[in-house]
């Protein structure tokens, strides 16, 4: 299947469900899994801070604050180095940062939310790489009753743009259903402050 537009208003979203073959997506996610160093993050969410409900990787050039913690990058390794340039070929857009998340089962999550930390500019190109278990996304606008739910897959590269963040939330619901682990890495690029 090829890359499509994900129609939603007030939105820039693009999906192709065959970015990674799945080979060399296993191989990415088995790397990541056991080299990279994940951490339990705390979060804070309407004034209370909490561990988030997923273990978390900042790999960077730039620290860079997320729900209200900040992040000293680690250095990138060299599987990442090569899927940044790649994406930075195709969507003609530079990254300095990736976010990778490790959700080990099905109850691990991330709630609804915007990548809307003014470091990252009012449009920002936010390119979301996912391998191993399938996922349910889902998006929700910020005004009006609008959602729309993605199943993201092995190998996967999901590209939100252009006023996506301004006018909708997304998340990774938890499932009950049997999963096995998903890893994702959101690139970005994060301004000076
Ligand atoms: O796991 C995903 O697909 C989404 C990750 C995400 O939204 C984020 O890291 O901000
Ligand atoms: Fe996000």
């Amino acid at each position: 299947m090829a890359a499509m537009a994900i129609h939603l208003p007030g939105a820039d979203v693009m999906f192709d469900p065959d970015w990674l073959e799945a080979g060399p997506a296993r191989a990415l996610f088995d790397a990541l899994r056991d080299g990279l160093p994940w951490e339990r993050h705390r979060i804070t969410v309407y004034g209370r801070t909490l561990d988030a409900p997923r273990l978390s990787c900042w790999i960077g050039d730039v620290a860079y604050k997320y729900s209200g913690t900040l992040f000293e990058p680690h250095p990138w390794p060299a599987a990442l180095a090569r899927v940044r340039e790649r994406l930075e070929g195709e969507l003609h857009g530079g990254f300095n940062s990736v976010l990778a998340n490790l959700y080990r089962d099905g109850g691990d999550r991330l709630g609804f939310h915007r990548d809307s930390e003014p470091e990252l500019g009012p449009e920002p190109l936010i390119a979301s790489v996912s391998l191993g278990a399938t996922r349910r996304f889902r998006f929700r606008a910020r005004a009006g009753d609008g959602t729309l739910g993605l199943d993201l897959t092995h190998g996967s590269l999901l590209v939100m743009s252009g006023g996506t963040q301004r006018n909708w939330l997304h998340a990774v619901p938890p499932t009950a259903r049997a999963v096995g682990p998903r890893i994702n890495l959101t690139f970005r690029r994060v301004l000076p402050r």
